[in-house]
């Protein structure tokens, strides 16, 4: 009897169900998440997956970007979770990123109900005023045209600021969501209702951005990972990783083609007396100290 090539075997199927035959085989099998790097927006979330996903022992979502299971796309089903990632072996960990979970006030109990075994979660953070205003900027001017962008200066972008984020009484708006989102003691409260603190690591924006090969060495031991990043690994200030002889690159700084907000004194001290208490709750709650808390 003549021999079955195995690309024949798989005529019938796509070359995605292909591929992912042969990895099974090998051992590796579609797998819930053992990470979720759950936030914060506008925190260095995406350089964080940008450079984890070249670590061998961790696999990230199939398409690249973030799932939103726990706050979009719960009704799809846990399979459907399941579904979105790369096929992982033993040794390897599945990382999902989704910041806006962090400030999905049922996610956390969703997590716990929906995966077993014991989760570790990655929580970035960054001064709550420069997220603030990060948050404010990105959010507006992915969803504007060009013709809007062209037409903006600092004073009506400082404008439309204040407007979002202060009452008519010009107080702190509360309920805005870039100071919501900012506000991290009270959504960190959320989640240690339902887990460990010890299930956090907590990578502060500012010390990613002086020393990304010391943080990412600290998401190694936290996962228990074998140590993968080197220093002649990083070039071009961070932008680039040599990977395998090959060059990757990628532009994590927002589009910031329309003047940003000016935040005056007045603005910034309104600010930073609103985020005080609540940054030293955090710092509390996590047991230790950001350079941001008493600003
Ligand atoms: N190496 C490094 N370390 C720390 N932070 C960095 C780094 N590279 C980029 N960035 C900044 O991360 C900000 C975007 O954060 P996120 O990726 O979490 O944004 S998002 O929520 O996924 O949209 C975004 O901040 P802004 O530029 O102020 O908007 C990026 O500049």
């Amino acid at each position: 009897m003549k021999e079955v090539e195995p690309s024949f075997k798989f005529q019938n199927i796509s070359w995605d169900d292909a591929a992912k035959k042969i990895l099974r085989d090998e051992g590796y099998e579609s797998r819930l998440p053992d990470v979720i790097n759950i936030g914060a927006k506008k925190a260095g979330t995406t350089v964080l997956m940008f450079y984890l996903k070249f670590h061998p022992q961790i696999q990230i979502s199939s398409h690249g970007q973030e799932v939103h299971y726990f706050d979009w796309h719960y009704d799809k089903g846990i399979k459907w979770y399941e579904s979105q990632f790369n096929l992982a072996n033993k040794h390897q960990l599945v990382y999902d990123k989704t910041p806006r979970y962090f400030i999905t006030k049922s996610a956390p109990c969703k997590i716990r109900k929906d995966i077993s075994g014991k989760l570790r979660f990655i929580l970035c953070v960054r001064d709550p005023v420069s997220r603030l205003i990060s948050d404010f900027h990105f959010s507006k001017s992915i969803r504007s045209s060009r013709g809007w962008r062209q037409m903006q200066t600092a004073e009506s972008e400082t404008k439309r600021l204040k407007d979002e984020i202060l009452t008519a009484n010009f107080l702190i708006n509360e309920s805005s969501p870039y100071v919501y989102t900012s506000d991290y003691a009270t959504h960190f409260q959320e989640w240690l209702k339902e887990f460990d603190r010890e299930q956090f690591l907590i990578i502060e924006n500012d010390e990613m951005r002086s020393d990304l090969l010391g943080e990412l060495r600290k998401v190694e031991t936290f996962l228990g990972i074998d140590p993968y990043f080197t220093e002649d690994m990083f070039v071009q200030e961070n932008r680039c990783l040599k990977h395998e002889g090959e060059l990757f690159c990628s532009s994590f700084i927002s589009d910031k083609r329309f003047p940003l907000p000016t935040v005056d004194e007045g603005l910034e001290k309104m600010l930073r007396d609103y985020f005080r208490p609540r940054n030293e709750e955090f710092e509390r709650l996590t047991g230790r100290s950001y350079k941001w808390t008493n600003l």
